[in-house]
């Protein structure tokens, strides 16, 4: 039988670990897909790295264009990354007849819903197994794996270089700006890291995976994102020495009113197996009515880690291709006609626990003042901690049962405007993960 044949559309650091890895595994992954997959052509910005690596057996361009109109090319392997060119060359690939494989996040959070269904228009596939949580079969186990379930939530850490950064601070008690510097050097960080700790990376995931756990569609902009850059080392500790870690968590759960869809720093029970995630490895909790908890761990990036999820959706797409496109698994896990319009719902509507960190005037009457405003805004406390902060200040931190968030919003507020509280309160939202 004909070799399958790759068109790669970037030559980077999961481009050129893809072709490795195809290479490399050439003779299992042929036994494995039934036919040979070889990359039969290359574009890229500055094709230099490409030719060193290819030679004279493949050719090498810088016509993106030219490639994904090719008669020649079965799949075209999209590793530029970025949402404007991208976007083009993955839809003239899909007009052209071809299936796509891609590892970019950013696009499909972005463009992903206009993408699919050109893509079901056209009867191709469009295979994303790397654009979510690097080499975890994440989006193999959500579509295919659980789809018995109903899916209640999801949580996951799903950036590796926010958590390598957490996880330095927590061990090393480093500085924010010092571990991100680490973190550039070892290569985790993006060159401009803004879209990494600013949690945007993360909420391009998680908005993937919302969509093939509830069958709705990819709703990026409705997605409450904050970062990590406002962490504050004194949180990392006090939060430590009440038995949980602090995280940046990507969360989406089905509540009756609408769909969570929240990444955010939040601390979480030492002893919960996504607690111990650290450096800058990935993991996911799935929890199905059926089959309850799973947990997905492993490598959410690097050249190879990612690659390994690359040549994985090529297998599947070499498997697949002569199937009746209708039988295909969906690429949202859901039948396109069957997606759902529950809301997403507001970050006011949230209901999660909260540790709340204030220093306030050492006096008696305070504290009574302050579960009362708590009280009065229905939140009620599970745990309280106070020391002393100089003469006559005390930290006090609460640590709250489920409240809602637009009411714990306003609770902070009417306390920030009493006399006696010296300082903005810290909110970092808690998470049990049950
Ligand atoms: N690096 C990683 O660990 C992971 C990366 N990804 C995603 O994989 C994709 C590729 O990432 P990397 O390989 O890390 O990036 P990279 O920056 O190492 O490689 C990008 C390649 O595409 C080329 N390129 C970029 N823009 C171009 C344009 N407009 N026209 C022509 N060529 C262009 C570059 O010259 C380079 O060869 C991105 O979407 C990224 O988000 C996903 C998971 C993990
Ligand atoms: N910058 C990302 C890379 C993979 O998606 C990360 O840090 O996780
Ligand atoms: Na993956």
């Amino acid at each position: 039988m004909n070799p399958m044949k790759v068109g790669l559309l970037g030559f980077g650091v999961v481009g050129s670990g893809t072709y490795a890895v195809l290479t490399r595994n050439a003779e299992e992954i042929s036994r494995r897909a039934g036919r040979q997959i070889v990359v039969s052509k290359v574009a890229t910005r500055t094709p230099a790295k490409a030719v060193a690596v290819f030679g004279d057996r493949v050719p090498v361009s810088n016509d993106l264009a030219g490639l994904v109109a090719d008669p020649e090319v079965d799949i075209v392997v999209e590793l530029i990354g970025g949402t404007t060119r991208a976007r083009e060359l993955v839809l003239a690939a899909i007009e052209n007849g071809k299936h796509v494989v891609t590892a970019n996040k950013a696009l499909l959070a972005l463009h992903g819903n206009e993408i699919f269904a050109l893509a079901s228009k056209k009867g191709v596939m469009v295979a994303f197994e790397a654009a979510v949580a690097g080499g975890i079969p994440i989006i193999k186990a959500i579509r295919e794996g659980l789809t018995a379930n109903r899916i209640q939530w999801l949580a996951g850490i799903i950036n590796g270089t926010t958590n390598f950064i957490l996880s330095q601070m927590r061990e090393h008690g480093l500085p924010y700006e010092t571990v991100l510097a680490q973190a550039q050097q070892l290569g985790y960080a993006e060159a401009d890291p803004a879209g990494d700790v600013k949690g945007i990376d993360a909420a391009h995931k998680l908005t993937l995976m919302a969509s093939l756990a509830f069958g709705i569609p990819i709703q990026f902009s409705k997605a409450h994102i904050e970062g990590i850059a406002d962490l504050d080392q004194q949180d990392i500790v006090y939060a430590e020495r009440l038995g949980y870690r602090i995280k940046l968590l990507g969360i989406t759960r089905r509540r009756e009113q609408g769909i969570e869809l929240r990444v955010h720093p939040a601390l979480v029970p030492n002893k919960r197996l996504i607690a111990n995630v650290e450096g800058a490895m990935n993991a996911v909790v799935v929890n199905g009515d059926a089959v309850g908890d799973t947990l997905y761990y492993g490598p959410g990036a690097g050249s190879e880690a990612t690659a390994s999820a690359v040549v994985a959706d090529l297998v599947d797409v070499t498997r697949l291709h002569t199937s009746d496109p209708g039988n295909r698994v969906p690429h949202l896990a859901f039948q396109p006609g069957a997606l759902s319009d529950t809301p997403i719902l507001d970050m006011e509507d949230v209901r999660t626990s909260y540790y709340l960190r204030l220093s306030v005037e050492d006096r008696s009457g305070v504290l009574a003042d302050l579960t009362r405003i708590l009280a009065d805004h229905q939140i009620s406390i599970n745990s309280m901690m106070q020391e002393q902060d100089g003469e006559n200040r005390a930290i006090i931190i609460f640590l709250t049962h489920e409240a809602r968030e637009g009411d714990v919003n306003t609770a902070i507020k009417t306390i920030e405007a009493m006399p006696f509280v010296y300082s903005s309160i810290t909110r970092i939202r808690l998470e049990h993960l049950d």
